[in-house]
Protein backbone atom coordinates (compact mmCIF):
# COMPACT_ATOMS: atom_id res chain seq x y z
CA UNK A 1 0.00 0.00 0.00
CA UNK A 2 2.95 2.45 0.71
CA UNK A 3 4.47 3.75 -2.04
CA UNK A 4 7.45 3.23 -3.79
CA UNK A 5 10.95 4.10 -2.85
CA UNK A 6 10.02 3.77 0.83
CA UNK A 7 10.49 -0.44 1.73
CA UNK A 8 12.63 0.46 4.71
CA UNK A 9 9.77 1.52 6.49
CA UNK A 10 7.73 -1.37 6.16
CA UNK A 11 10.61 -2.46 8.82
CA UNK A 12 8.11 -1.38 11.35
CA UNK A 13 5.15 -2.24 12.87
CA UNK A 14 1.50 -0.77 13.19
CA UNK A 15 1.18 -0.56 17.45
CA UNK A 16 -2.56 -0.19 18.06
CA UNK A 17 -4.35 0.33 21.47
CA UNK A 18 -7.72 0.14 21.56
CA UNK A 19 -9.90 1.83 24.48
CA UNK A 20 -7.14 -0.26 26.95
CA UNK A 21 -7.99 0.00 31.11
CA UNK A 22 -5.96 -1.83 33.31
CA UNK A 23 -6.57 -1.81 37.03
CA UNK A 24 -4.13 -3.69 39.92
CA UNK A 25 -5.19 -4.63 42.99
CA UNK A 26 -4.46 -2.40 45.18
CA UNK A 27 -3.85 -2.38 49.37
CA UNK A 28 -6.69 -4.27 50.86
CA UNK A 29 -8.66 -5.87 48.07
CA UNK A 30 -8.87 -2.29 46.69
CA UNK A 31 -8.48 -1.45 42.69
CA UNK A 32 -6.07 0.71 41.47
CA UNK A 33 -6.94 2.02 38.01
CA UNK A 34 -3.53 2.73 35.76
CA UNK A 35 -4.96 3.44 32.56
CA UNK A 36 -8.36 4.02 31.39
CA UNK A 37 -10.22 4.19 27.57
CA UNK A 38 -6.29 4.63 25.99
CA UNK A 39 -6.71 4.42 22.84
CA UNK A 40 -3.68 5.34 20.41
CA UNK A 41 -2.55 4.31 17.10
CA UNK A 42 1.50 4.46 16.17
CA UNK A 43 2.43 4.31 12.42
CA UNK A 44 5.07 2.08 11.19
CA UNK A 45 8.14 3.45 11.35
CA UNK A 46 7.18 6.60 13.74
CA UNK A 47 9.05 7.71 16.57
CA UNK A 48 6.39 8.58 19.16
CA UNK A 49 6.60 10.02 22.44
CA UNK A 50 4.52 9.28 25.61
CA UNK A 51 4.95 11.76 28.45
CA UNK A 52 3.51 11.60 31.83
CA UNK A 53 4.41 12.99 35.06
CA UNK A 54 5.43 9.51 37.78
CA UNK A 55 2.29 7.50 38.27
CA UNK A 56 0.81 8.78 34.98
CA UNK A 57 0.75 4.89 33.30
CA UNK A 58 3.68 5.25 31.02
CA UNK A 59 5.33 2.13 32.33
CA UNK A 60 1.79 0.43 32.90
CA UNK A 61 1.20 1.60 28.81
CA UNK A 62 4.73 0.33 27.36
CA UNK A 63 4.95 -2.87 28.86
CA UNK A 64 1.42 -3.86 27.39
CA UNK A 65 3.49 -3.95 24.14
CA UNK A 66 5.53 -6.75 24.84
CA UNK A 67 2.69 -8.57 26.93
CA UNK A 68 4.93 -7.66 30.34
CA UNK A 69 1.03 -6.24 31.52
CA UNK A 70 -1.76 -7.78 30.09
CA UNK A 71 -5.10 -5.15 29.29
CA UNK A 72 -8.07 -5.21 31.92
CA UNK A 73 -10.22 -4.05 29.27
CA UNK A 74 -9.59 -3.03 25.08
CA UNK A 75 -6.72 -4.95 23.26
CA UNK A 76 -3.21 -4.18 22.26
CA UNK A 77 -2.48 -5.17 18.91
CA UNK A 78 0.87 -5.19 17.37
CA UNK A 79 1.65 -5.59 13.49
CA UNK A 80 -2.16 -7.00 13.73
CA UNK A 81 -1.12 -9.67 16.54
CA UNK A 82 -3.42 -9.49 19.33
CA UNK A 83 -0.79 -8.98 22.41
CA UNK A 84 -2.99 -9.36 25.42
CA UNK A 85 -4.57 -12.59 24.84
CA UNK A 86 -1.14 -14.29 23.32
CA UNK A 87 0.30 -17.45 24.80
CA UNK A 88 3.22 -19.47 24.37
CA UNK A 89 4.69 -19.42 20.96
CA UNK A 90 2.91 -16.69 20.33
CA UNK A 91 3.74 -14.60 23.03
CA UNK A 92 7.77 -15.39 22.43
CA UNK A 93 7.20 -14.86 18.86
CA UNK A 94 5.81 -11.15 19.43
CA UNK A 95 8.40 -10.21 22.11
CA UNK A 96 11.24 -11.01 19.17
CA UNK A 97 9.69 -8.51 17.40
CA UNK A 98 9.62 -5.78 20.15
CA UNK A 99 13.05 -5.55 21.68
CA UNK A 100 13.12 -2.53 24.71
CA UNK A 101 15.82 -0.64 26.48
CA UNK A 102 15.57 0.62 30.26
CA UNK A 103 16.62 3.50 32.29
CA UNK A 104 19.31 1.41 34.31
CA UNK A 105 20.18 -0.66 31.04
CA UNK A 106 19.66 -3.86 32.30
CA UNK A 107 23.39 -5.75 31.25
CA UNK A 108 24.30 -8.72 32.70
CA UNK A 109 27.29 -7.83 34.65
CA UNK A 110 29.09 -11.42 34.01
CA UNK A 111 28.67 -11.09 30.20
CA UNK A 112 31.48 -8.93 28.10
CA UNK A 113 29.66 -6.27 25.37
CA UNK A 114 29.81 -8.95 23.32
CA UNK A 115 28.25 -11.05 25.63
CA UNK A 116 25.52 -9.48 26.38
CA UNK A 117 24.40 -8.26 22.89
CA UNK A 118 24.54 -12.36 21.96
CA UNK A 119 22.20 -12.87 24.28
CA UNK A 120 19.15 -12.78 22.98
CA UNK A 121 19.98 -15.18 19.95
CA UNK A 122 21.67 -17.20 21.92
CA UNK A 123 18.43 -17.61 23.30
CA UNK A 124 16.30 -17.65 20.46
CA UNK A 125 18.53 -20.60 19.46
CA UNK A 126 20.51 -18.87 16.50
CA UNK A 127 23.21 -21.08 15.32
CA UNK A 128 26.60 -19.85 16.49
CA UNK A 129 27.85 -18.91 12.69
CA UNK A 130 24.67 -16.45 12.21
CA UNK A 131 25.36 -14.88 16.22
CA UNK A 132 28.85 -14.25 15.30
CA UNK A 133 28.52 -11.73 12.18
CA UNK A 134 24.72 -9.89 13.58
CA UNK A 135 26.84 -9.18 16.66
CA UNK A 136 29.40 -7.39 14.93
CA UNK A 137 27.42 -5.77 12.75
CA UNK A 138 25.46 -4.27 16.07
CA UNK A 139 28.32 -3.44 17.48
CA UNK A 140 29.22 -1.42 14.65
CA UNK A 141 26.28 -0.38 14.59
CA UNK A 142 26.52 1.63 17.99
CA UNK A 143 30.45 1.93 17.59
CA UNK A 144 31.38 0.22 20.23
CA UNK A 145 33.89 -1.80 18.49
CA UNK A 146 36.78 -0.64 20.33
CA UNK A 147 34.99 -2.19 23.69
CA UNK A 148 33.83 -5.60 22.48
CA UNK A 149 35.44 -7.46 25.64
CA UNK A 150 34.88 -4.70 28.28
CA UNK A 151 31.90 -5.91 30.80
CA UNK A 152 29.36 -3.55 32.12
CA UNK A 153 31.12 -2.51 35.23
CA UNK A 154 33.55 -1.12 32.89
CA UNK A 155 31.32 1.30 30.45
CA UNK A 156 29.99 4.99 30.65
CA UNK A 157 26.46 5.13 31.12
CA UNK A 158 26.30 6.43 27.68
CA UNK A 159 27.77 3.03 26.24
CA UNK A 160 26.29 0.80 28.76
CA UNK A 161 22.96 2.25 27.06
CA UNK A 162 24.48 1.68 23.76
CA UNK A 163 25.11 -2.12 24.15
CA UNK A 164 21.70 -1.73 25.72
CA UNK A 165 20.13 -0.99 22.07
CA UNK A 166 22.55 -2.92 20.37
CA UNK A 167 21.26 -5.56 22.39
CA UNK A 168 17.46 -4.74 21.84
CA UNK A 169 18.41 -4.84 18.13
CA UNK A 170 19.94 -8.19 18.31
CA UNK A 171 16.32 -9.93 16.84
CA UNK A 172 15.47 -7.59 14.14
CA UNK A 173 12.75 -6.16 15.91
CA UNK A 174 9.94 -4.54 14.33
CA UNK A 175 9.13 -2.37 17.54
CA UNK A 176 11.64 -0.84 19.30
CA UNK A 177 10.51 0.50 23.39
CA UNK A 178 12.52 2.80 25.52
CA UNK A 179 11.76 3.24 28.66
CA UNK A 180 12.80 6.53 30.08
CA UNK A 181 15.99 5.15 28.29
CA UNK A 182 18.12 8.88 28.65
CA UNK A 183 16.89 9.82 32.07
CA UNK A 184 20.23 8.03 33.84
CA UNK A 185 22.16 10.37 31.28
CA UNK A 186 23.83 13.75 31.48
CA UNK A 187 22.18 15.92 29.04
CA UNK A 188 25.66 15.27 26.35
CA UNK A 189 24.91 11.34 26.57
CA UNK A 190 21.46 12.04 25.91
CA UNK A 191 22.14 13.72 22.69
CA UNK A 192 24.09 11.34 21.44
CA UNK A 193 21.78 8.29 22.55
CA UNK A 194 18.85 9.95 21.07
CA UNK A 195 20.84 10.92 17.48
CA UNK A 196 21.46 6.77 17.67
CA UNK A 197 18.26 6.39 18.29
CA UNK A 198 16.45 8.85 15.67
CA UNK A 199 19.51 6.79 12.84
CA UNK A 200 18.16 3.53 13.67
CA UNK A 201 14.86 4.52 12.68
CA UNK A 202 16.06 6.07 9.76
CA UNK A 203 18.27 3.47 8.27
CA UNK A 204 15.69 0.06 9.77
CA UNK A 205 12.88 1.74 9.80
CA UNK A 206 11.52 -0.07 13.14
CA UNK A 207 8.82 2.05 15.21
CA UNK A 208 10.04 3.56 18.14
CA UNK A 209 7.66 3.71 21.15
CA UNK A 210 9.34 6.17 24.08
CA UNK A 211 8.05 7.05 27.26
CA UNK A 212 9.41 10.07 29.34
CA UNK A 213 8.86 12.94 31.51
CA UNK A 214 10.98 15.16 29.91
CA UNK A 215 9.82 17.12 26.96
CA UNK A 216 12.99 17.86 25.29
CA UNK A 217 13.49 14.27 24.30
CA UNK A 218 9.95 14.27 23.10
CA UNK A 219 11.07 17.44 20.76
CA UNK A 220 14.35 16.24 19.90
CA UNK A 221 13.35 13.26 18.33
CA UNK A 222 9.58 12.07 18.39
CA UNK A 223 7.39 12.29 15.24
CA UNK A 224 4.51 12.01 17.44
CA UNK A 225 3.15 12.19 20.80
CA UNK A 226 0.87 11.38 23.59
CA UNK A 227 0.83 13.17 26.96
CA UNK A 228 -1.12 10.51 29.89
CA UNK A 229 -2.20 12.21 32.76
CA UNK A 230 -3.82 10.05 35.42
CA UNK A 231 -4.20 7.19 33.32
CA UNK A 232 -5.51 9.09 30.37
CA UNK A 233 -4.34 10.23 27.10
CA UNK A 234 -5.23 13.68 27.50
CA UNK A 235 -3.81 15.17 23.96
CA UNK A 236 -1.80 13.38 21.52
CA UNK A 237 -0.93 14.29 17.79
CA UNK A 238 2.10 14.99 15.51
CA UNK A 239 4.39 16.38 17.61
CA UNK A 240 4.82 19.93 16.09
CA UNK A 241 1.31 20.48 16.16
CA UNK A 242 0.99 19.97 19.72
CA UNK A 243 4.06 21.85 20.42
CA UNK A 244 2.55 24.86 18.30
CA UNK A 245 -1.09 24.37 19.95
CA UNK A 246 -0.80 22.64 23.27
CA UNK A 247 -4.55 22.24 24.30
CA UNK A 248 -4.29 20.86 27.79
CA UNK A 249 -2.59 22.27 30.67
CA UNK A 250 -0.97 19.58 31.27
CA UNK A 251 0.83 19.69 28.35
CA UNK A 252 1.45 23.52 28.89
CA UNK A 253 2.93 22.67 31.63
CA UNK A 254 5.68 20.19 30.50
CA UNK A 255 6.28 23.10 27.17
CA UNK A 256 6.85 25.49 29.97
CA UNK A 257 10.42 23.68 30.84
CA UNK A 258 11.40 23.64 26.74
CA UNK A 259 9.96 26.68 25.02
CA UNK A 260 10.14 30.23 26.10
CA UNK A 261 7.04 29.97 27.74
CA UNK A 262 8.15 30.46 31.24
CA UNK A 263 7.05 33.64 32.44
CA UNK A 264 9.75 35.74 34.19
CA UNK A 265 9.05 35.96 38.37
CA UNK A 266 8.11 39.41 38.69
CA UNK A 267 5.59 39.26 36.05
CA UNK A 268 4.09 35.92 36.80
CA UNK A 269 3.62 36.91 40.77
CA UNK A 270 1.64 40.15 39.57
CA UNK A 271 -0.55 37.82 36.92
CA UNK A 272 -4.48 37.64 37.58
CA UNK A 273 -6.98 35.98 35.25
CA UNK A 274 -9.28 39.07 34.43
CA UNK A 275 -8.39 42.53 32.99
CA UNK A 276 -8.35 45.17 36.12
CA UNK A 277 -10.36 48.26 35.36
CA UNK A 278 -7.84 50.99 34.24
CA UNK A 279 -4.48 50.68 32.27
CA UNK A 280 -2.86 47.38 32.04
CA UNK A 281 -0.83 45.03 30.08
CA UNK A 282 -2.04 41.92 28.35
CA UNK A 283 0.10 39.38 28.67
CA UNK A 284 0.06 37.10 25.13
CA UNK A 285 1.74 33.99 24.17
CA UNK A 286 2.52 34.42 20.49
CA UNK A 287 3.56 31.30 18.47
CA UNK A 288 5.49 31.38 15.84
CA UNK A 289 4.98 28.10 13.52
CA UNK A 290 6.66 26.99 10.21
CA UNK A 291 7.07 29.36 7.74
CA UNK A 292 5.96 31.92 10.07
CA UNK A 293 9.12 31.98 12.38
CA UNK A 294 11.27 34.70 10.92
CA UNK A 295 8.90 37.33 10.33
CA UNK A 296 9.37 40.26 12.13
CA UNK A 297 5.77 40.34 13.21
CA UNK A 298 5.92 42.75 16.52
CA UNK A 299 8.43 45.12 14.32
CA UNK A 300 5.10 45.79 11.57
CA UNK A 301 2.71 45.51 14.37
CA UNK A 302 4.41 48.65 15.84
CA UNK A 303 4.75 50.45 12.77
CA UNK A 304 1.21 49.25 11.11
CA UNK A 305 -0.44 49.91 13.97
CA UNK A 306 1.47 51.60 16.31
CA UNK A 307 1.25 48.97 18.68
CA UNK A 308 4.61 48.89 21.31
CA UNK A 309 4.82 44.97 22.41
CA UNK A 310 7.61 44.42 25.87
CA UNK A 311 8.80 40.93 25.21
CA UNK A 312 8.91 39.19 28.21
CA UNK A 313 10.42 35.57 27.57
CA UNK A 314 11.22 33.76 23.96
CA UNK A 315 12.73 30.90 22.14
CA UNK A 316 12.74 29.88 18.67
CA UNK A 317 13.91 26.26 18.62
CA UNK A 318 13.30 23.41 15.20
CA UNK A 319 11.23 21.00 15.71
CA UNK A 320 12.43 18.36 12.61
CA UNK A 321 13.04 20.51 9.73
CA UNK A 322 10.57 22.82 11.07
CA UNK A 323 11.50 26.43 12.64
CA UNK A 324 9.05 27.33 15.55
CA UNK A 325 9.15 29.55 18.18
CA UNK A 326 7.41 30.94 21.40
CA UNK A 327 7.32 34.61 22.91
CA UNK A 328 5.49 36.06 25.61
CA UNK A 329 4.44 39.34 24.85
CA UNK A 330 2.92 42.47 26.71
CA UNK A 331 0.62 45.16 25.33
CA UNK A 332 -1.81 47.64 26.44
CA UNK A 333 -4.72 45.64 27.42
CA UNK A 334 -7.05 48.32 25.83
CA UNK A 335 -4.88 47.22 22.56
CA UNK A 336 -4.51 43.52 23.11
CA UNK A 337 -7.63 42.24 20.92
CA UNK A 338 -6.52 44.38 18.29
CA UNK A 339 -3.11 43.24 18.66
CA UNK A 340 -4.14 39.76 18.62
CA UNK A 341 -6.10 40.00 15.37
CA UNK A 342 -3.15 41.51 13.54
CA UNK A 343 -1.09 39.07 14.07
CA UNK A 344 -3.46 35.72 13.96
CA UNK A 345 -3.95 37.36 10.32
CA UNK A 346 -0.78 36.91 9.86
CA UNK A 347 -1.00 33.26 10.73
CA UNK A 348 0.47 33.40 13.97
CA UNK A 349 -1.28 31.72 16.81
CA UNK A 350 -1.87 33.92 20.06
CA UNK A 351 -3.56 33.15 23.42
CA UNK A 352 -4.01 35.61 26.53
CA UNK A 353 -2.37 34.29 29.37
CA UNK A 354 -3.19 37.29 31.61
CA UNK A 355 -3.04 40.71 32.95
CA UNK A 356 -0.39 42.62 35.17
CA UNK A 357 -1.63 46.50 36.14
N1 LIG B 1 2.05 -4.08 39.67
C1 LIG B 1 1.33 -3.07 40.16
N2 LIG B 1 0.49 -3.26 41.20
C2 LIG B 1 -0.27 -2.25 41.69
N3 LIG B 1 -0.27 -1.00 41.19
C3 LIG B 1 0.55 -0.74 40.15
C4 LIG B 1 1.40 -1.74 39.59
N4 LIG B 1 2.08 -1.18 38.56
C5 LIG B 1 1.70 0.10 38.51
N5 LIG B 1 0.78 0.37 39.44
C6 LIG B 1 0.11 1.66 39.66
O1 LIG B 1 -0.40 2.11 38.41
C7 LIG B 1 -0.22 3.51 38.26
C8 LIG B 1 0.61 3.79 37.01
O2 LIG B 1 1.92 3.31 37.20
P1 LIG B 1 3.06 3.39 36.07
O3 LIG B 1 4.29 2.73 36.64
O4 LIG B 1 2.52 2.87 34.81
O5 LIG B 1 3.29 4.96 35.95
P2 LIG B 1 4.47 5.75 35.25
O6 LIG B 1 3.84 6.87 34.54
O7 LIG B 1 5.32 4.82 34.47
O8 LIG B 1 5.28 6.29 36.50
P3 LIG B 1 6.88 6.40 36.71
O9 LIG B 1 7.35 7.45 35.77
O10 LIG B 1 6.99 6.82 38.15
O11 LIG B 1 7.44 5.04 36.44
C9 LIG B 1 0.42 4.00 39.55
O12 LIG B 1 -0.61 4.45 40.39
C10 LIG B 1 1.06 2.75 40.10
O13 LIG B 1 1.17 2.83 41.49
Amino acid sequence: MSGTGAPLREAGATIIFDRVGKAFDGPGGSRVSALEDVSLTVQPGAICGIIGRSGAGKSTLLRMVNGLERPTSGTVSVAGHDVGNANGAALRRIRREVGMIFQHFNLLASRTVYGNIALPLEIAGAPAAEIHPKVENLIARVGLEALRERYPAELSGGQKQRVGIARALATSPKVLLSDEATSALDPETTQTVLRLLSDINRDLGLTILLITHEMAVVRDIASQMAVIEGGRIVEEGATYDVFAQPRHPTTRSFLGGVTGLTLPAFIAGRMQDHRPDGPAQAVIRVTFAGDHATDPMLANLATELGIAANILAGAIEEIGPHPFGNLLIAVDAARGDEARTYLERHGLLTEVLGYVV
